[in-house]
């Protein structure tokens, strides 16, 4: 029983690309250091166990400004490759971030039910400002993974924090829109009656609400046995994945363990790229030339410097031709709203 059920895990991350086991082995990689902040938190926890379960990562760094050491000290037991070390509150952030190769953010308050992703700017622009003016200066040349909403503002942030430092690589800046690839992925296969395992949507646009456009139409396997109605339904579940979760835990928060799942597949598709793993690809929230807005999310190819290629986005549908039209315009605003607020902060 306990081997089959660690075969079948095994089967699932090797067809989910965090395939530890064929990435390359612990002794062959190269180390890389992975920084967490806001490692304390719903996702930073069970993110911080799945990175040090992660044989490509050599050093993991835990900060919060709250609690990182109980953390760190738990999740250092674990036998695996990665040392553990945990930093709290402002004056040990630089050392946490030294060196670091990837860092990972999900600091920043969640939403409760009634708020939107947007309802949280206020509060999460100006950690994400002063976190990534720390990026700037302990370790510029780090890839960054940028979990903490909302996505479509805070990436542009981080962007315009970088441009004022001097250190801005557009090829260095993720937003991470994981999840919604996750959720797409298990409510297509659930509709068309098809093995999760297999199945890949591409999901485009932004990370909230109606931004959030997934390419059923690019789906694989294909199924023909969806309607229209069902195609509709299956973009509105998957744009609405993330209340839908807010609402169920009433209160008590969002996405923590799925989001973690994520970050951690997304993270692992980082370090890959860095390793030097070809065809790495991973839809995530960039700057970009695909449309006319300055940011947006698509798959990318990643490789030894972070994006190595923003892929366009293939034949859409109509369904998918308008929501991308419809979709621009509140883009554009959460973009500009978080580019206004970094340049006049
Ligand atoms: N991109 C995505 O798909 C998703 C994004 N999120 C976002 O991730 C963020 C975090 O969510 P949770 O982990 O559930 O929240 P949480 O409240 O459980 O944890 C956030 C952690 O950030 C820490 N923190 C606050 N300010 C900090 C700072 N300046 N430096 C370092 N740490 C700091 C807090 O102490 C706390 O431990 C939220 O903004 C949420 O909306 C959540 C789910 C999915
Ligand atoms: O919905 C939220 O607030 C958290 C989030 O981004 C998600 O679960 O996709």
């Amino acid at each position: 029983m306990r081997m089959s059920l660690l075969r079948s895990a095994s089967q699932h991350l090797r067809r989910h690309r965090c395939d530890y086991s064929s990435s390359s082995s612990a002794t062959a990689s190269p180390e890389r250091k992975v920084a967490i902040l806001g490692a304390a938190g719903g996702i930073g926890q069970p993110l911080a166990l799945l990175m040090k379960l992660n044989p490509l990562v050599s050093s993991l760094s835990l900060y919060d400004i709250a609690a990182t050491p109980g953390v760190a000290a738990d999740v250092s037991h674990i036998n695996t490759r990665a040392l553990v070390k945990g930093f709290v509150g402002d004056d040990q952030l630089g050392e946490a971030l030294e060196g670091a190769d990837l860092v990972i953010i999900p600091a920043g308050v969640p939403r409760k039910p009634g708020m939107t992703r947007d309802d949280l700017f206020k509060i999460n622009a100006g950690i994400v400002k002063g976190l990534c003016t720390a990026i700037a200066r302990h370790c510029p040349n780090a890839l960054v993974n940028m979990i903490s909403n909302p996505v479509n503002s805070t990436v542009p942030i981080a962007a315009e924090v970088f441009k004022k430092a001097g250190t801005y690589d557009e090829k260095k800046l993720f937003g991470v829109t994981t999840l919604d690839v996750v959720r797409a992925k298990t409510f297509y296969a659930g509709k068309a009656n098809v093995p999760v395992t297999g199945v890949n949507v591409p999901v485009v646009g932004g990370h909230a609400g109606i931004t959030i456009l997934p390419l059923f139409s690019q789906a694989t396997p294909a199924s023909n046995a969806l309607s229209h109605e069902d195609l509709v339904a299956l973009t509105k579940r998957t744009q609405d994945g993330g209340t839908e979760v807010v609402e169920a835990k009433a209160g008590k928060g969002s996405a923590t363990l799925s989001m973690a799942y994520a970050g951690a597949v997304f993270g692992d598709a980082c370090l890959k790229g860095l390793n030097g793993v070809p065809d790495i690809i991973e839809c995530s929230f960039v700057q970009s030339t695909v449309t006319e807005l300055p940011f947006f999310a698509s798959k990318v190819r990643l490789g030894k410097s972070g994006v190595e290629e923003v892929l366009g986005l293939g034949e859409l549908s109509a369904l998918e031709k308008e929501g991308l039209e419809s979709l621009k315009g509140e883009l554009l605003s959460s973009i500009e709203k978080g580019v206004k607020f970094a340049q006049e902060s």
